[in-house]
């Protein structure tokens, strides 16, 4: 897989629409999963669909895909019905758990995917981009969970996909791994691929996503930019190696929680640049002063903290 880093672009609000759902509804028996959800998945964007165990991300994805009917609403595919054979082959896909067989070679495996497609991506150019050059001639079944984990994701783009769906794509990979993979997916989103990924690893939304929604209970808590998902008045997490009693710091405004941390004071303020300023003037003496933005996990917690 490439490694020089690519960055995030920014978000193009009239970039075409490649995935949409208009007030869908899923049932499962007497359960509903989706309760008239909205979300929409554009050209060159990665959307990050986060929520908790159970929120109904998954059950998003399958009714995207075509493999389970909306109870009501309207399901749009590539322009149009997802159950149609020319927007399927538009489609790349990485589920949550795939077999595949296990006697197979990665580059059988990866010829018989390209076959379904009238113009796949070169076997070399998908094995490159899936980091499995040195892989090619093992078997499927003697690979490591991380390991057929990268080819699930080659067999998502042997048909140039042009919007790929990614569930989980990066759970039980090492950190190189996932990296790996974050560039694979950044260098499809620069050539206008567009992305749905569902993860918990908040980072990784950080890393890839423009947009970010959050599903609770099957609804949608939030649909917004990442940028302001994770800056909306949030606090930031100041510390400092410093002598000030954390009882006089606590009585600053904008201040809204000290601890002391053995030598080290660490604080939540918001608005923090004052704070940070004040702090200086205090203590002539502060040392090791650290400011950490706010993190899209704060976000993602407050909110379903919020909607329990
Ligand atoms: N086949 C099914 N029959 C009945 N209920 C189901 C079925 N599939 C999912 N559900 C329920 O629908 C809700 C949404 O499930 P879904 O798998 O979409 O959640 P998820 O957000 O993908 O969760 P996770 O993060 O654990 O993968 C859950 O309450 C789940 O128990």
């Amino acid at each position: 897989m490439a490694t020089s880093p690519l960055p995030v672009p920014p978000m193009d609000p009239i970039a075409p629409s490649l995935a949409r759902l208009q007030q869908v509804q899923v049932r499962y028996r007497d359960h509903t999963a989706l309760q008239g959800i909205d979300l929409q998945v554009r050209a060159g964007q990665v959307l990050a669909l986060l929520g908790r165990n159970g929120a109904g991300k998954s059950t998003a994805i399958s009714v995207l895909l075509g493999l389970r009917r909306a109870d009501a609403g309207q399901v749009e595919l590539l322009g149009g019905d997802p159950q149609q054979r020319s927007r399927r082959l538009g489609l790349g896909v990485m589920l949550q758990s795939t077999s595949l067989p296990p006697m197979l070679q990665v580059d059988e495996l990866v010829a018989q995917a390209s076959a379904c497609y009238p113009d796949p991506m070169p076997l070399q150019e998908i094995l490159q981009r899936a980091g499995l050059q040195a892989l090619a001639r093992r078997r499927y079944g003697q690979l490591s969970g991380g390991q057929q984990r990268a080819v699930q994701f080659a067999i998502a783009l042997c048909g140039r996909p042009r919007v790929l769906f990614l569930d989980e794509p990066t759970t039980g990979l090492d950190i190189q791994a996932r990296q790996a993979m974050w560039q694979a997916i950044r260098q499809l989103v620069a050539e206008g691929c567009g992305v749905l990924l569902t993860t918990h690893y908040l980072e990784e939304a950080e890393a890839l996503a423009q947009q970010v929604v959050v599903l609770e209970q099957g609804r949608v808590l939030a649909d917004a930019p990442l940028s302001e998902l994770r800056l909306a008045d949030r606090p930031r997490r100041i510390r400092c190696r410093s002598v000030l009693p954390a009882e006089d710091v606590q009585q600053w405004p904008g201040v809204q929680q000290v601890q002391r941390d053995g030598e080290h004071l660490q604080l939540l303020a918001s608005p923090a640049e004052p704070v940070v300023a004040r702090l200086l003037a205090a203590d002539a003496q502060l040392r090791e002063l650290e400011v950490q933005g706010a993190a899209l996990a704060d976000a993602f917690l407050d909110m379903t903290r919020e909607a329990a």
